[in-house]
């Protein structure tokens, strides 16, 4: 079962949302008060072309008629030019807010506790940190600012329609109730279809990030149709939700054409009316109706654009729900890692405590109760059959994720906050390095590889960090500039080079040398990056084991025993003597 990850309260959206908006205040103030002027401007323009009108109509000459045309002309383009300025500030004071939105909530992914990000399901952050962000993007810059600008258009349009006559204004007034019955009512249904299909996509993602990456299992299994009938029914099941979204969506614009029907309908029967009686000329009129006219599109506008509000506020509420898992806000990071506690260590001894650890979901406990003390500098290989648990110590002790009960700490610093100072000024460095036998290898060429470790980091350096680990950077077709092939061996060597340059007080090595290389080229490699620091090594070939100070022996969870290598062989019916025997044949 997942448990996905959560999703934060209107409130906190709300306010985070203008935690961001607010750090352009004044920006954001001239922003508004060209809009205002500008919707102000617009007003001119139905009552100059009513007044034309009732000009024509009274046989005005040509010069007034003239003049009349050309001030309509003008207030129409201030009006455009104060609404272009205003919605320019506006669209560039949003896209600030918004990439640091982009930019908090990826810090924020990064710095969430690896274990819960696997308890939800990798789909999910990343259906978060791509859909949603887009979603929230779209929205933002073109909704918003369409958004205010209707806002006030609508309220000095109202105005000015009271003004032209107060019998039309009632009338158009008779559209009011269908519009907020209609958006009520979509507001209501449509809100959890769009989470609901937030959530629908993040686990078709997570079907076919899991497919693909378990793509050798799949096939090995012959489990493709299998696969293939989850993905479709993921995808089916997303299809749906937004055929339901459409439905509603078509329902809430065919309700607000009716409303826009029966307003203006009333508008020009009561001007009919009105100028019959000679209560109202039929300029007047005629600028009524392009008032009521120019209400409604912005009216239309802005209730139309709720569909994009409404998918954008439930991607922004799992946005903030990640930025709470890890401890920060909208707004808190600035671009660092935000909520990430950090502690600085003493020394490098390890002392774990009854750590217990089960996975989410599994009936038993993948570690149970083991207490061990592992002393600064020293080595200790971890051994013990598939499944004994190995993996999962090796990660509480790199800090992923905490034990379910017991302690694991570095130099009296519990694991997950472990740290040592910054270099050159920059934020605190973890303290543990976890290398897998599945290193990554970025973009880019040795030279990047090897930095994400140390950024100030000169040639020299990186170069001398390879030799160490038996790659002379010479052999390689443009020597630190080379782009890698994906080769095994050489992708291990910049993963054990990184290490070095990181240079963290305890390294974890989970299996690194599995593709060993001519000569157990790595395995030299190995011994390099564990000296002058703590290193647990968790050991492919048991000969490994033989170089460490200590043997820890786990079965089913639990640590059997430890002690130096040499003395566990000497215990002839030990578990260790017994592996060894099972694996040296
Ligand atoms: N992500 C996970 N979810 C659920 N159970 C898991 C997960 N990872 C490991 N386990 C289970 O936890 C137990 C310990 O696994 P772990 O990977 O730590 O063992 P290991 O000794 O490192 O094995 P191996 O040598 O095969 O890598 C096993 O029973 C395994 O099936």
């Amino acid at each position: 079962m997942t448990r996905a990850l959560p999703v934060a309260s209107a409130r906190k959206t709300a306010r985070a949302s203008m935690g961001l908006l607010l750090r352009d205040p004044w920006r954001l103030a001239a922003a508004t008060l060209l809009l205002a002027a500008g919707a102000a401007a617009g007003l001119l323009v139905p009552w100059l072309l009513g007044s034309l009108v009732d000009a024509v109509i009274a046989g005005r000459d040509a010069l007034e008629l003239a003049l009349r045309c050309a001030a309509l002309l003008g207030s129409g383009a201030v009006a455009a030019g104060l609404e272009w300025g205003g919605g320019v500030l506006l669209v560039g004071c949003l896209q600030r807010a918004l990439a640091r939105l982009r930019e908090d909530v990826f810090a924020a992914a990064l710095s969430i506790d690896l274990g819960r990000v696997e308890e939800a399901g990798s789909g999910d952050i990343v259906a978060r940190v791509t859909g949603d962000v887009e979603a929230v993007t779209d929205a933002v810059s073109g909704v918003l600012p369409r958004f205010l600008q209707a806002g006030f258009t609508i309220v000095l349009t109202a105005v000015g329609l009271t003004s032209v006559d107060p019998w039309l204004a009632l009338g158009a007034l008779l559209a009011v109730p269908i519009q907020v019955w209609i958006t009520v009512r979509f507001l209501r249904r449509s809100r959890p279809i769009y989470t609901r299909l937030r959530r629908e996509e993040a686990l078709r993602g997570q079907v076919i990030i899991d497919s693909v990456a378990g793509a050798d299992t799949v096939r090995a299994h012959r489990l493709q149709q299998d696969r293939l009938g989850r993905i479709a029914e993921a995808s089916l099941r997303a299809v749906e939700t937004q055929r339901d979204a459409a439905r509603a969506r078509n329902r809430f614009v065919g309700g607000l054409n009716l409303a826009e029907f029966v307003g203006l309908g009333a508008v020009l029967a009561i001007g009919f009316v009105r100028a019959g009686a000679g209560a109202l000329s039929i300029g007047g009129v005629t600028a009524g109706a392009l008032f009521f006219h120019r209400l409604f599109g912005p009216i239309g506008g802005l209730l139309g654009s709720i569909d994009d509000l409404q998918r954008a506020l439930a991607g922004l509420e799992r946005l903030v729900g990640v930025q709470q898992l890890a401890g920060g806000g909208v707004g808190a990071g600035g671009g660092s890692l935000p909520g990430r506690s950090v502690r600085p260590i003493e020394d490098a001894t390890i002392r774990i405590e009854s750590a217990s650890y089960r996975y989410p979901g599994a009936r038993a406990d993948a570690l149970s109760g083991v207490s061990l003390v592992i002393p600064a500098g020293s080595t200790l290989a971890l051994v013990g059959a598939s499944g004994s648990g190995k993996s999962t110590l090796g990660r509480l002790i790199a800090g992923i994720g905490g034990p379910g009960s017991g302690t694991v700490r570095v130099g009296g610093a519990p694991a997950e906050t472990a740290s040592l100072p910054g270099r050159g000024g920059s934020a605190a460095r973890p303290a543990v390095l976890l290398v897998t036998q599945e290193s990554h290898l970025f973009g880019g060429t040795v030279a990047d590889n090897l930095r994400l470790a140390d950024p100030g980091a000169d040639d020299g350096q990186l170069a001398a960090a390879l030799r160490r680990v038996g790659r002379d950077p010479g052999t390689l077709p443009d020597g630190l500039g080379t782009v890698p092939e994906p080769d095994h061996l050489l992708l291990q060597q910049i993963a054990l080079a990184r290490v070095l340059l990181a240079d963290p007080a305890v390294v974890v090595l989970d299996e690194a040398t599995a593709h060993a290389g001519p000569d157990g080229v790595l395995e030299d490699a190995l011994r390099e990056v564990g000296r002058g620091r703590t290193s647990i090594v968790i050991a492919h070939r048991l000969t490994q084991a033989l170089d460490a100070d200590r043997v820890a022996v786990l079965e089913g969870g639990a640590l059997v025993e430890c002690a130096p290598p040499s003395e566990l062989l000497d215990r002839s019916d030990g578990h260790f003597a017994r592996l060894w025997r099972a694996w040296s044949g």
